[in-house]
């Protein structure tokens, strides 16, 4: 036998293990690491967090990796950016592993999410004669697995799509395992590039959790601080936002968009939630010259309806069940987008994740070595991803 699947056999057949979560989301701000220990498996799971680091990505990186972000682009940048982006996250790891004191012989498994670089379900891409899903992750999981010596769970979207699902989002599956609690309604809000969230009632029906985006989180945030306020990567706690006003017309433009009214599940991305989208309605509605600040205190006030909006949708004909809202994501952050959420949603009590021992910024990653760990040692219903050996 490949010792390497022998390998793979006593890892899936040990009591626990520890499995590197990796998460390169939609703000393409850079990869966070997770190294996690992830005992047992499905309801008997018990993670626990060993080390957390985000290693943010060069401007440059960063530029390249919006550039191909597009509908139309050159396959060789493709195909280089698929190995590059791989080569960035294995040198990331080992830098980690390096600092950690920790070798790699000693951990089992890596879970490699890869970066999104087109997210097309089929109500974003309306190609006719194609009535399914589609969405593209780059950062080849055996290139990791080769490069780091660690077997690499990788490509966690395609098996979703296979299965008529849209790829995302994914949430869901990990936040039961980690998050379900007997005696609270919990609603798992991350607030990234784009905004989602679970719900996971006290009292669960049969199958897995709701858990849908919701609309835009920060990526157009980001895109209009970085345009207005060279140097600036995003608005520090929303300040600029918060000396802003909120301008009702071009709230109410963004908020037509089909994507708010569409039933739960649903998806989307920054292909839809771009700055193109913004400046359309800006033009509808005559505010091309807004101030940058009125502009992100709107666009706070879009995220917040957004994932209202969606809330609503969940309770639809009863009233909202009193939940706790645990807050994740880089958004968390933003002081003026939990004032406007806490003024949307009154009846949820807010706390950040951390507090049920999950850092903020490292929760995404953390579902990802859930999910590997599902696939490697647990019920075949969530054995998402390809296994790459080294
Ligand atoms: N101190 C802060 N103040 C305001 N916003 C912040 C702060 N720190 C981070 N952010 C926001 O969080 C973003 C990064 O969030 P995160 O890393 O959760 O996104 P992501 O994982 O890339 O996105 P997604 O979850 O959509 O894939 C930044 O781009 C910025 O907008
Ligand atoms: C296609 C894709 O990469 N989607 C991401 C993105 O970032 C947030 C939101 O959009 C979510 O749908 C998803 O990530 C999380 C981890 C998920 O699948 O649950």
């Amino acid at each position: 036998m490949n010792p390497y699947l022998a390998r793979l056999v006593a890892v899936a057949q040990q009591p626990g293990r520890r499995i590197i979560g990796l998460m390169s989301g939609t703000s393409l701000d850079g990869l966070d690491v997770a190294l996690c220990h992830c005992e047992g498996h499905g309801a008997g799971l018990q993670t626990t967090l060993e080390h957390f680091a985000t290693l943010p990505y060069s401007a440059e990186f960063q530029q390249r990796l919006r550039a191909i972000s597009q509908p139309t682009v050159a396959l060789q940048d493709v195909a280089i950016l698929n190995a590059e982006v791989a080569r960035q996250h294995a040198e990331m790891v080992l830098v980690c592993l390096q600092s950690w004191h920790v070798a790699a012989a000693e951990v089992d498994l890596i879970a490699s999410h890869g970066q999104t670089i087109w997210h097309a379900p089929r109500h974003q891409h309306q190609q006719a004669d194609f009535p399914y899903h589609a969405t593209l992750q780059i950062g080849d999981g055996d290139h990791l697995a080769a490069l780091t010596g660690i077997i690499t769970v990788a490509d966690f979207r395609q098996k979703h799509v296979a299965h008529g699902l849209e790829g995302a989002p994914l949430a869901g599956y990990a936040d039961q395992l980690l998050f379900a609690s007997p005696t609270e309604n919990r609603l798992l809000l991350n607030l990234g590039g784009i905004a989602n969230f679970t719900y996971l009632p006290a009292q669960p029906a049969a199958g897995p959790p709701l858990t849908t985006d919701t609309g835009p989180g920060n990526t157009l945030l980001d895109a209009v601080t970085r345009q207005h306020f060279p140097g600036r990567e995003y608005d520090e706690n929303g300040a600029i936002a918060a000396s802003g006003t909120v301008h009702p017309a071009l709230l109410r433009e963004l908020l037509n968009h089909p994507f708010f009214a569409a039933p739960l599940p649903k998806t989307t991305g920054p292909e839809l939630f771009a700055p193109a989208y913004l400046h359309e309605a800006q033009l509808v509605t005559g505010t091309s010259t807004l101030p940058p600040a009125d502009v992100l205190a709107t666009l706070v006030e879009l995220t917040a309806t957004g994932v209202a909006t969606a809330v609503q949708q969940c309770f639809p004909s009863t009233e909202q069940p009193a939940a706790t809202c645990y807050v994740s994501g880089g958004g968390s952050h933003n002081g003026a987008l939990l004032q406007a959420l806490e003024r949307h949603l009154p009846d949820a009590r807010f706390a950040p994740i951390d507090a049920l021992g999950i850092p903020a910024d490292a929760k995404e990653a953390v579902l990802f070595a859930v999910l590997a760990n599902e696939t490697i040692a647990g019920n075949p219903d969530i054995s998402l991803g390809k296994i790459c050996l080294p």
